[in-house]
């Protein structure tokens, strides 16, 4: 009998589900048994995705038709909404299932937050009192411990691995954030949507959700727990012409430090961790150094503007900033090694 893990995947058939199937199906200690999907039920998997035709995998199927009961895990790339009352029957089937969620769906504590940002109250409270938010680097025990994982947004794991060390060290002013970031294409998801066409997005960069994008609050949560205090932060997202990758700059006013602090701060606290680099002074981050991989690059910068300084972190929203995230807790959940199936160097050019 096979030792691997059983693992299900809900939203197969989309950007984080299709990018979940490439890492699990290199996973020393995963075997992918089940595969779900809407309006792609029915078809093969390279049907939909032409890249995995040296996979024997299983067909896509709508969420209804898998028994639960026969898997060990479950990773979720459904449209945020759309997940509460999926999870919520798929933990019915099966309580010990563990649940790698990638959508939003369970990432806000607060539930009066939730249905500010999200426009409809919470359909599964409860579940959302059990969720351990799977930002790995900050809550590892936690995740360890957890049958529901809320896997963070692309966004705020890049701003919050950028800014949680210096929040809570107290090295930079927490009511003084900007954070400007820029996303590929993917991040918005494979339906067809108007703003993503190559005419539309190939030859431009164009912000959006100006002031009002729903990871400001998520960023805040995080900022927040790390600072102790409540936290309001300016955020702004843009689109721009490339396929995979994020880049986050973040300005920061100093407390009494310098730029070098900052980044040896970040060095100390991300010393042992496999996945998160601290540039060295003068090394820029950027996405092609992290494209396909799940690894994190931070570099500190000085501002001319006196007493403020720079961050920029870079990560691949369809690694570290989901499907790899979630593959990464799923190892801790399951007491594997934490690198198992996600060292892979970043495709560059
Ligand atoms: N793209 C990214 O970079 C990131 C995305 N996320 C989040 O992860 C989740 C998935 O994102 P992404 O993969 O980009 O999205 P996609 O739009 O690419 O894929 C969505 C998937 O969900 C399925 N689906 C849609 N509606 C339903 C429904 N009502 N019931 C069952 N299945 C449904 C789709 O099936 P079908 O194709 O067959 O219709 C498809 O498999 C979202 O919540 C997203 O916000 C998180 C971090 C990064
Ligand atoms: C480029 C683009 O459109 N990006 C998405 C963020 C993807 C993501 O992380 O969304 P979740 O919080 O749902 O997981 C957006 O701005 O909504």
């Amino acid at each position: 009998m096979s030792s691997k893990k059983k693992i299900g995947i809900l939203g197969a058939s989309g950007y984080t589900g299709a990018d979940a199937v490439r890492l699990l199906a290199r996973h020393p200690n995963a075997e992918i048994t089940a595969l779900t999907a809407n309006t792609h039920a029915g078809k093969a998997m390279d049907e939909v995705f032409p890249h995995f035709f040296m996979l024997d995998l299983p067909k896509l199927v709508e969420w209804e038709k898998v028994d639960w009961s026969k898997l060990d895990a479950v990773f979720c790339g459904l449209p945020h909404g759309a997940t509460q009352e999926i999870i919520a029957a798929v933990l019915a089937a099966n309580p010990k299932i563990k649940i790698l969620d990638m959508s939003a769906d369970f990432r806000l504590r607060d539930m009066n937050t939730y249905a500010q940002w999200y426009g409809h109250e919470h359909r599964a409270p409860k579940l959302q009192g059990e969720a351990v938010y799977g930002l790995t680097e900050f809550y590892r025990e936690k995740i360890a411990a957890a049958r529901l994982v809320a896997c963070p947004g692309c966004y705020p794991t890049a701003a919050l691995l950028a800014l949680v060390p210096l929040a809570k060290a107290k090295l930079i002013d927490v009511d003084d954030i900007v954070i400007d970031a820029k996303s590929g294409v993917t991040g918005a998801g494979r339906g067809l949507k108007q703003n993503t066409l190559f005419s539309e997005a190939g030859e431009g960069l164009s912000p959006y959700s100006v002031g009002t994008h729903r990871h400001s609050p998520e960023i805040e949560q995080e900022i927040g727990v790390a600072a102790g205090s409540n936290v309001t932060v300016n955020f702004t997202p843009h689109l721009i012409p490339m396929s995979r990758g994020e880049l986050c700059t973040s300005y920061v006013k100093l407390n009494g430090v310098s730029p070098d602090d900052l980044r040896a701060a970040l060095a100390a606290a991300y010393k042992d961790e496999p996945f998160v680099h601290v540039a060295k002074k003068g090394v820029m981050p950027q996405t092609q150094n992290v494209r396909g991989s799940n690894y994190v690059q931070v570099g500190v910068f000085a501002d001319r503007i006196k007493n403020r300084a720079i961050v920029i972190s870079v990560l691949d929203n369809l690694v570290k900033g989901s499907a790899g995230q979630a593959i990464q807790n799923m190892n801790l959940m399951f007491g594997l090694p934490e690198t198992a199936g996600l060292e892979q160097i970043a495709l560059f050019p």
